[in-house]
């Protein structure tokens, strides 16, 4: 009998200073992170952004060693997966996926198509919640795969498409957020502070994006299991670009908890399960810093999941039930989570014949005045309208 491949999928970071240009460029080119009405221009402004984008973001990456830790972090994760699910009699090949950057999907897809053995494939994003910019983006690009590539139709395969509700990764997150509050003298004061990657607000309501309603109903579930009487907060993080985001901003809400006079800050990172540049550099870093200048003494941070055995228990059973249930195929995915609209986005699609003269017309201007600010001040016009800090 055929052996089950296991597809990780995961957003990839760069892996030295000289990565970081390229890998935003990469991110900036996916039209599920940039939503824009024509793709000719999706490439130009991704390279535009990027280009602006790099420096500041290389000064990030330097404040932690230089690269992102995501691709170590998920490769093990893939072997303790490999090791856990050989102990459920279940021997699998674990293939790594990421979507921005080495090992890219393409890449993993290629070596499972060579990989003449598997014969059922387990599609599994390493997001717990699911969103339009995060596992929706790798779903498409699957799809797209699937559609043209007559080796891969001949894998059988089904998706997992989140699983922010599986009571192992609950269980796991409430013992690490048990474990901090026990570090405090007074645990039951301390204020519960989640903090999730935010998306721009119109993700959720006009593209019907489920992640907002996901993670509010995963901080929910996690509290349950925790099972404590502390006060929790839950806010948004990371915001890029000049358009609004969920909210609360995650600096926002921190700054007023220190306003009320909270002392005892437990940050929790709620949409990532691996140690990377949100958590080391900006949550360890500037929200320690802000907290600090807004009163709030201890500032303690729950580490990420990375291989944590209950976590890695929890992926394996996720990977066991799947292939015990129907299978679930990529375009299912997207009509179970009803209601969204991925690119092109269909409430385009009918303005863009009408439209499109004028939009053209718009962008034309829009990029020559660009010019124009940029030849006057030496700064760009990204820089004003706030895509750059
Ligand atoms: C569930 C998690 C994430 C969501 C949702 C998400 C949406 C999203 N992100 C950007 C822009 C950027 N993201 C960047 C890095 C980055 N993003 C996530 C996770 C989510 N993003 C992670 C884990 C990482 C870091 C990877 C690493 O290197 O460790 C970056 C690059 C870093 C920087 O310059 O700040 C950008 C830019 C958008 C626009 C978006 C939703 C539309
Ligand atoms: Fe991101
Ligand atoms: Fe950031």
């Amino acid at each position: 009998m055929g052996r089950v491949g296991v597809l990780l999928l995961n957003l990839g970071g760069p892996d030295k200073l000289d990565d970081v240009g390229p890998f935003l460029y990469n991110l900036f080119s996916d039209p599920e992170i940039i939503r824009l009405p024509f793709r000719w221009l999706q490439k130009p402004l991704a390279w535009f952004i990027a280009s602006r984008r790099t420096k500041t973001s290389q000064e990030n990456y330097k404040q932690i060693g230089g690269g992102s830790p995501l691709r170590q972090i998920t490769e093990a994760q893939g072997e303790a997966l490999k090791q856990e699910l050989q102990t459920l009699g279940e021997d699998a090949e674990i293939y790594v996926g990421m979507r921005y950057w080495h090992p890219y999907t393409e890449e993993a897809v290629a070596s499972l198509t060579h990989d003449t053995e598997i014969e059922k494939l387990v599609i599994l994003p390493l997001y717990p919640q699911f969103s339009i910019s995060t596992s929706g983006s790798s779903f498409r690009l699957l799809e797209q795969m699937w559609k043209t590539d007559p080796k891969l139709q001949q894998i059988e395969y089904t998706v997992i498409a989140s699983w922010y509700k599986q009571p192992g990764y609950l269980k796991a997150m409430a013992d690490l957020i048990a474990q901090e509050l026990d570090q405090l003298p007074n645990p039951s004061e301390a204020h519960i502070f989640f903090s999730a990657h935010g998306v721009p607000k119109s993700y959720v309501e006009e593209a019907g994006d489920p992640y907002q309603q996901e993670i509010e109903e995963c901080t929910e579930l996690i509290m349950r299991t925790l099972n404590r009487p502390n006060a929790y907060t839950l806010a948004y993080q990371s915001r890029v670009g000049p358009v609004e985001w969920l909210q609360p901003y995650t600096e926002d809400a921190i700054q007023e908890l220190g306003a009320k006079g909270i002392q005892n800050l437990v940050v929790v990172p709620i949409s990532f399960v691996s140690e990377h540049i949100e958590t080391l550099q900006e949550i360890d870093i500037e929200y320690r810093e802000l907290a600090e200048e807004a009163g709030i003494h201890n500032f303690r941070r729950v580490p990420a999941l990375n291989t944590h055995p209950t976590f890695i228990r929890a992926l394996a059973d996720l990977v066991v039930n799947a292939l015990k249930s129907p299978n679930l195929d990529l375009s299912q995915v997207t009509q179970m989570k009803k209601r969204i609209k991925m690119y092109p986005q269909e409430q385009w699609q009918w303005g863009i014949t009408t439209s499109a003269e004028v939009w053209n017309g718009r962008i034309a201007m829009l990029g020559f005045i660009a010019l124009v600010v940029e030849m006057i001040t030496g700064r760009g016009l990204l820089h004003f309208i706030g895509i750059l800090q």
